[in-house]
């Protein structure tokens, strides 16, 4: 509660300062939220506010996986998109590394820091507070030892306000997730396409397209599940291999993102969705909305409205009060001299 509460309410004052809880003022917070009487909510309900969704946690995710309720997940790099998020039902938001590519303009995932995702991870979480927020471990900083990959999940958790960590990688990872679940942080996997890997892997290809490869797709899985990961990302494989993989585990959820129907759930990266990623486009990727189509319209007609003086109209402009004008007139005269 405490935790949840602390998103929603953090003073933007403080945004830009790595967060210090115990100089934070969470317990106020905390009693706000606590407060909120049933009587209020009622009220909001006649309004049209909707009523405060309840945060989702792990076993909130395993109820829905043990009904076979599909689990949402969706990547969101800011402010907005941490809300719109919150406010649409997303299950769990991801602050993905693909942030590397669609909001920051590099060329690959393995150029972003760990800062650079702390700053994102902190703005998302500034809009989010049902959603499960996992954030990406960013290449290069859980690989050179279970050590050095808990002090970058501790700065992503205590820093950026991530409930969990999502990190890349099959076996290798087996004692990282060990370490990191041990003390407390829990930890997505993501295997099948590794896109941190791709140079390694001669492109963005799809994996377990093989008998021998499907089946170490398989092991990682179980893998990661026996050291303790809640969920995997699994990325890019056959649907029948992402179908058997979800069968098989029993505890860890599955989400799948180019790995068929038959996964736990389905996560697509933001900009891809909604049409504003002009990149290469997976064979993966559904466009649910065509946003980029808006936004040329909005631009355009923007400019124009400018270029012609149609923007601003009156009705946009200030007026001030009857006899004020004169008075300014009078007065500017003896400043500017009479033309
Ligand atoms: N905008 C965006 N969406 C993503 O899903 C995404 C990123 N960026 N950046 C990081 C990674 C890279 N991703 C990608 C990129 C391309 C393919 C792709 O084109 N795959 C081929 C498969 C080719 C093969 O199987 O050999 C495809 O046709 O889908 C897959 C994942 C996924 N992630
Ligand atoms: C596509 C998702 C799973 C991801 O890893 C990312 O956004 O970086």
């Amino acid at each position: 509660m405490l935790r949840s509460a602390k998103r929603i309410q953090r003073p933007s004052g403080l945004l830009d300062f790595p967060l210090r809880p115990h100089t934070y003022p969470f317990r106020a917070c905390a009693q706000r939220w606590m407060s909120a009487r049933p009587e209020k909510r009622q009220a909001d309900e006649a309004n049209g506010t909707p009523p405060p969704r309840k945060k989702v946690t792990i076993a909130h995710l395993q109820a829905l996986r043990a009904s076979r309720t599909p689990i949402t997940m969706l990547t969101a790099y800011d402010y907005p998109t941490g809300r719109a998020c919150e406010a649409h039902g997303i299950d769990i938001t991801l602050v993905g590394d693909s942030l590397a590519q669609v909001c920051l303009g590099y060329d690959s995932t393995t150029r972003l820091t760990l800062d650079e995702l702390l700053h994102h991870t902190r703005a998302v979480a500034r809009g989010s507070r049902a959603p499960l927020l996992v954030a990406d471990m960013p290449f290069g900083t859980y690989l050179a030892s279970p050590e050095d990959a808990l002090r970058s999940a501790v700065r992503v958790v205590r820093e950026g306000g991530a409930d969990a960590v999502k990190m890349e990688g099959g076996m290798e990872l087996v004692e990282t997730v060990r370490k990191l679940t041990g003390v407390g942080i829990p930890v997505m996997a993501h295997v099948g396409l590794q896109p941190q890997r791709h140079v390694a892997l001669s492109g963005y290809r799809a994996q377990g397209r093989d008998a021998e490869s499907a089946l170490h797709v398989l092991r990682s899985a179980l893998a990661l599940e026996e050291a303790g990961a809640f969920a995997a990302v699994v990325e890019a494989v056959p649907h029948a291999l992402g179908t058997y993989i979800s069968r098989r585990l029993t505890r860890m959820v599955t989400i799948g993102i180019g790995a068929g129907a038959g996964t736990d759930g389905q996560v697509l990266v933001w900009d891809d969705m909604l049409g504003t990623w002009h990149g290469h486009q997976a064979k993966f990727v559904r466009r649910f909305a065509q946003v980029d189509r808006e936004v040329e319209r909005g631009v355009r007609a923007y400019a124009d409205a400018v270029r012609e003086r149609s923007f601003p109209a009156l009705e946009e402009s200030y007026e001030m009060p009857k006899g004020q004008w004169e008075k300014f007139e009078r007065l500017a005269e003896d400043v500017v001299g009479t033309a």
